[in-house]
Order: structure tokens, then sequence, then C-alpha cells
């Protein structure tokens, strides 16, 4: 579960990002928060990260050791493989390398992009680097899933996968929050928020 509640942030000058924010995602929901460019998605994503400390209000994931984020810049480490991009940080987190490497491989199967595990990430496209980071952030089921606009740099085919590998995280209980610019996304959740509404 994820909840914000009366959440206000800004951003180093001081402006207000958002304000007052209510925002719940339930276990087994997904919730896509749309907004135009600088409405304040990665904000959001940077207050359930707790990496941007609001000024105001309070953020609760339960449980917070098992969230996963899939940041809008990928954050794929361009010197290793696709699969030791997945591999490595889950056998830093403890797992076994063999269950980790057998999860990795699961994970970018659903995604389509098992075929190019052994490639490093600087030969590989934008778009599969979108789904790696999408494989990656999916891999050991989480029960908290953070999506910064995962969907920004793929086809239609492409997009429909990786939306329903998030929808599977949800069928199996996470929480799912996916920030976007695409309106039409918003089909796809259980609930949508817009932001910057005020500011139009
Ligand atoms: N971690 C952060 N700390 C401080 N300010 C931030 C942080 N992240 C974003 N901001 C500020 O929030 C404002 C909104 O930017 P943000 O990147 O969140 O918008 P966005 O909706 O994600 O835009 P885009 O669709 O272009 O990615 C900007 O003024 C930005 O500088």
């Amino acid at each position: 579960m994820i909840r914000l509640a009366g959440v206000t942030a800004e951003s180093a000058d001081g402006t207000v990002i958002f304000d007052k924010l209510e925002l719940e995602v339930g276990d087994g929901e997904v919730v896509i928060v749309t907004g135009h460019a600088g409405s304040g998605k990665s904000a959001l994503v940077d207050v359930c990260r707790g990496v941007l400390v609001p000024v105001e209000g309070t953020v609760e994931l339960d449980p917070p050791e098992r969230c996963a984020v899939v940041m809008q810049d990928y954050d794929l480490s361009e010197s290793l493989t696709v699969a030791e991009n997945i591999v490595l940080p889950l056998v830093a987190r403890d797992l076994d390398y063999s269950r980790a490497s057998e999860l990795a491989l699961n994970a970018l199967q659903r995604l389509g992009i098992d075929s190019i595990s052994d490639h490093l990430i600087d030969e590989i496209s934008g778009g599969q680097r979108q789904r790696v980071a999408v494989a990656r952030a999916l891999a050991d089921e989480p029960a908290i899933v953070v999506a910064d606009e995962p969907t920004s740099a793929l086809d239609a085919e492409n997009r429909e996968k990786v939306l329903a590998e998030l929808r599977r995280a949800a069928d199996r209980g996470a929480s799912v929050l996916i920030t976007t610019n695409d309106t039409q996304l918003a089909k796809e959740a259980d609930r949508s928020v817009t932001l910057g509404v005020d500011h139009l």
C-alpha cells in the first residue's frame, strides 16, 4: 500500500510542485498519475522513494523494503549486460546467484527481451533499455511498484507487454503507481489522478 496524506512538495527554489496531495494505492491496485510536462510526476516518484522530503504531509509505504522503482532515465549500468543489471541487485539483496539468474531470465522472457540478455546496455535500443528497467523492477515480485513513465519509449505492442506485466504484479497483490503524460493510459488504471490541473 502507498498512502500520501496532505503532501506538499517544493523544488529547491521553494516553488510548490504539488500542494496537499492525497493519494492512495491499495494492495492489488493500479493507479495512474497523468499530468503535463513539469506537473510534478517525477517529483511524486521521488517523494515515494524518499529522496524528495515533503515540506508537509505524510508518506507511507507498506512494506517499505519491498518497493521497486522504474526510473524515467532507466538507471541502468551501461558497462554491464542486460542480465547482470537484473541479477546483481538481487544478489546484493542476498538472493542466491542461480535463483537471481532464474528470476532475471523469467522477467526478461515475459517482456520479450531474453534474446538480448548477454548484450551490454550501451548496445541496445532505448525501448529495450526501458523494458530492462521494468524487468529489473518486477523480477522478484515487489509488493510496491512505482514506475515513472515506463512506456514512454515503446511502440504499441511493447507498451501492452509492459502494462500487462504491471497489471500482473497488481493481480498478485502489489500496489502499482504509474506516472505518464499519455492520457490514453489512464483507462488502463483502476483509478487515475491528474497532477497540475490547477496550473493549466
Ligand atoms: N527530487 C526533486 N527535488 C526537487 N525538485 C524536484 C525534484 N523532482 C522534480 N522537481 C521539480 O518539480 C518540478 C516538476 O518537475 P517533474 O520532473 O517532476 O515534472 P514531470 O511531470 O515529471 O515532467 P516530465 O513529464 O517532463 O517528466 C520541476 O520544477 C522540478 O525541478
